[in-house]
């Protein structure tokens, strides 16, 4: 279907053709009704013909009601650990108030009613409670709170079902930076929008969000940031992208946290005229906190929830506001942008304008104002507003929102491969590990042919190769694994907190889309090595070689996703993988054979051990000479071979590790990706 303009009159002619279209294949009826609609719908609703009339119109309009909400955060830095605990739980008895967290109100009784179709701006100076409150409103703020927040008198936002028809857009712009605008936008709709939904049609919503949001241009522009090192995409373009992925499922309720931060003043003006379309073309709900609007912004919105220090100023009409502040002393002086003046009344800015402009500090407390506020309060409309409650039954659509789970999978695979395909297969990467291989096969050029094999030496010589294999292979690994949940813990959260997908699915999807890194890499250089150090010229032992090396290569990946994601934060994971590695490097058998007895169950812990006796195994045994029983680096040559006759068991434990560390990844994943 091709995207029309909206001053085109042939855009309605052309979406009921489309329409007619969509019910000879019988699709679902509902799907349907979401998308009939008519050039006289628009002229009904009385809108601008903006690109915003070509959006579907969501299905149930939401009014949100907030009911004395009150946030508390802990007074007192709270630093995990036992020995703070320990420390916290002491001063606490020595007190006489143990169990008792000192808290600070940081929202104070916000009550109020927001209709479907009107644009509510939360305003206030920095620090005042916008984003506690939207994230409140969102049901992704977990601190303690009293009040109630509720949509159309019963769905909670903290409600899993629910948290589907809420979008959100946070302050931070949480993208791919490897994807294409397209791209992010396409993964998304296949993500949240109904399975039954065909894939043309979904490609279809992406393109109109982009001709909505007026980011068709760079559809096929890369997001680009810090983590891939490339440029991409403006941050007001960044910024419209995320608007446009919580837009794609077609909200009632889109919430969005200072979506014109960082934008220039036109920009703004368009994103907010657009957001301003949107409520009033499909009733949807729209609250967005502003920082510093424009006169021609302010004009724009339809109520204005002014907060200061965590205290509602006022919620109403944003056209009633002067004239409420003027009947309360707080008289805007001629001129003046409502919302510069708002912020400064909100700041305890209020006064007049005395010499060289400047303003006079009334109330820093904002006591007097509060005073002001109790003694006339304003009459919030929607106070007295009876909306009936409903009480929908969840539809058949609504099963059906979102892929299925096997489509969950592939869309979080093949999304993250195309996430990291500048890293991946970079000429950095790729470089450092071929090097490496060459510079080995130079070093250990041809010492694996029988005749090197036939003195102590030259078999000394593969050993130490051979643990270098496998050392450097899942040291490597190991250190790209560890970035891997910590890198997209903020994109996880973020689809976790609007239940776009179990973890089970994440965890799948991720674990596949390492695969060819997994293996291409290892077999390239395995097979470099093999060719040049000369090893074992036989089929047989070639394959044996590789399975050991993917295996072990597969449980260093492993250990690496584990630790990242046990930890969820670069720089400790760093730490943890450097430690561990070095360990499991030094038990391995290689530079220690005596290790003290009450360490020595470490080495039963180390896969490398495991993978270096197996690969001695394969290439050795039967190969070297005899050892005197006094030399004991011909001992350490054979130390492979001892604990295990056979390869099965390294195979079998390196297998088992292997199974254990990636459940260990699930479970950490499971309990450990939360917000907090
Ligand atoms: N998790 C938290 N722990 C401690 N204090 C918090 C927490 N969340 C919010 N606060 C405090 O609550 C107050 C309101 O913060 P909030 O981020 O909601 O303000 P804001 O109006 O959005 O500010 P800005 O415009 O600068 O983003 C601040 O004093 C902040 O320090």
């Amino acid at each position: 279907m091709t995207i029309v303009t909206a001053d085109s009159t042939s855009y309605s002619l052309s979406f009921e053709v489309e329409n007619e279209m969509r019910k000879e294949s019988q699709r679902s009826a509902s799907l349907e009704e979401e998308w009939n609609f008519t050039h006289k719908d628009v002229e009904n609703d009385n809108v601008t013909r903006s690109n915003s009339i070509i959006m579907p119109k969501p299905k149930e309009p939401m009014h949100l009601t907030f009911n004395d909400v009150c946030t508390y955060v802990p007074a007192e830095l709270q630093v995990p650990g036992i020995v703070n605990t320990v420390k916290k739980l002491a001063k606490a008895c020595a007190k006489g108030d143990a169990g008792k967290v000192p808290e600070r109100q940081i929202l104070h009784s916000i009550t109020g009613v927001v209709n479907p179709g009107e644009v509510v701006a939360i305003m206030g100076p920095s620090g005042s409670g916008k984003t506690t409150f939207i994230s409140l409103l969102a049901g992704r703020n977990h601190l303690r709170t009293t009040g109630e927040i509720l949509y159309n008198d019963q769905h909670k936002p903290t409600d899993k079902a629910f948290k589907r028809q809420l979008g959100y857009v946070s302050q931070e712009d949480v993208l791919f930076e490897g994807l294409t605008v397209f791209e992010t936008l396409y993964y998304t709709a296949v993500l949240r929008l109904p399975r039954a939904m065909t894939n043309e049609d979904k490609r279809e919503r992406v393109s109109i969000i982009l001709e909505v949001l007026g980011i068709a241009h760079v559809k096929d522009s890369i997001v680009g940031g810090i983590r891939v090192g490339r440029r991409g995409i403006s941050g007001g373009e960044k910024k419209r992208v995320a608007v446009g992925q919580e837009l794609l499922y077609n909200p009632s309720v889109i919430l969005l946290d200072e979506p014109t931060s960082g934008l220039d003043s036109t920009t703004s003006l368009n994103l907010i005229h657009t957001l301003h379309d949107l409520a009033q073309a499909g009733n949807r709900t729209i609250v967005t906190t502003i920082h510093q609007p424009s006169s021609r912004i302010y004009q724009m919105l339809d109520k204005l929830l002014l907060m200061g220090q965590g205290h509602l100023l006022f919620y109403g009409d944003a056209s009633a506001a002067t004239d409420y502040f003027a009947t309360i002393g707080y008289t805007m002086p001629y001129g003046m942008n409502p919302a510069d003046y708002f912020l400064d009344v909100a700041s305890g800015w209020s006064g007049e304008a005395k010499d060289c402009g400047k303003l006079v500090v009334r109330d820093p407390q904002l006591k007097v104002l509060l005073g002001a506020l109790a003694a006339n309060p304003h009459r919030r409309p929607g106070d007295d507003l009876g909306h009936t409650m409903k009480n929908p039954k969840e539809s058949e659509e609504e099963k059906l929102q979102g892929a299925s789970y096997v489509t969950q999978m592939y869309v979080i695979c093949v999304r993250s491969m195309k996430d990291r395909r500048f890293e991946r297969f970079s000429v950095d990467a790729l470089g450092t590990v071929f090097f490496m291989a060459v510079l080995c096969g130079i070093l250990w050029w041809q010492k694996g042919v029988g005749a090197n094999l036939a003195t102590v030496t030259g078999a000394s010589d593969v050993a130490a190769l051979l643990f270098f294999l496998i050392s450097f292979l899942s040291f490597n690994l190991l250190f790209t694994s560890i970035f891997t949940f910590p890198n997209e813990k903020t994109m996880l959260l973020k689809e976790r907190e609007a239940g776009v997908y179990p973890i089970s699915a994440f965890f799948f999807g991720r674990s596949a889309a390492d695969v060819p890194l997994d293996t291409t890499i290892p077999i390239c250089v395995t097979t470099i090595i093999y060719l040049m150090v000369g090893l074992k010229p036989d089929v047989v032992a070639f394959l044996l070689t590789m399975v050991v090396v993917l295996i072990t290569c597969f449980t260093a990946a492993s250990l690496g996703l584990l630790i990242g994601a046990a930890c969820l934060n670069l720089k400790r994971a760093q730490s943890v993988a450097t430690v561990v590695m070095l360990t499991l490097m030094l038990t391995g058998g290689f530079f220690v054979q005596n290790i003290p007895v009450w360490l020595s169950w470490i080495a039963y812990l180390s896969y490398i051990a495991y993978a270096w006796e197996g690969l001695i195994h394969i290439q050795l045994q039967g190969r070297i000479p005899e050892c005197p029983a006094t030399d004991d680096s011909c001992a350490m040559l054979t130390m492979g071979a001892v604990k295990f006759d056979t390869l099965g068991p390294q195979i079998g434990i390196l297998l088992l590790m292997l199974v254990v560390f990636r459940a260990g990844v699930y479970l950490a994943l499971r309990f450990g990706a939360k917000s907090r």
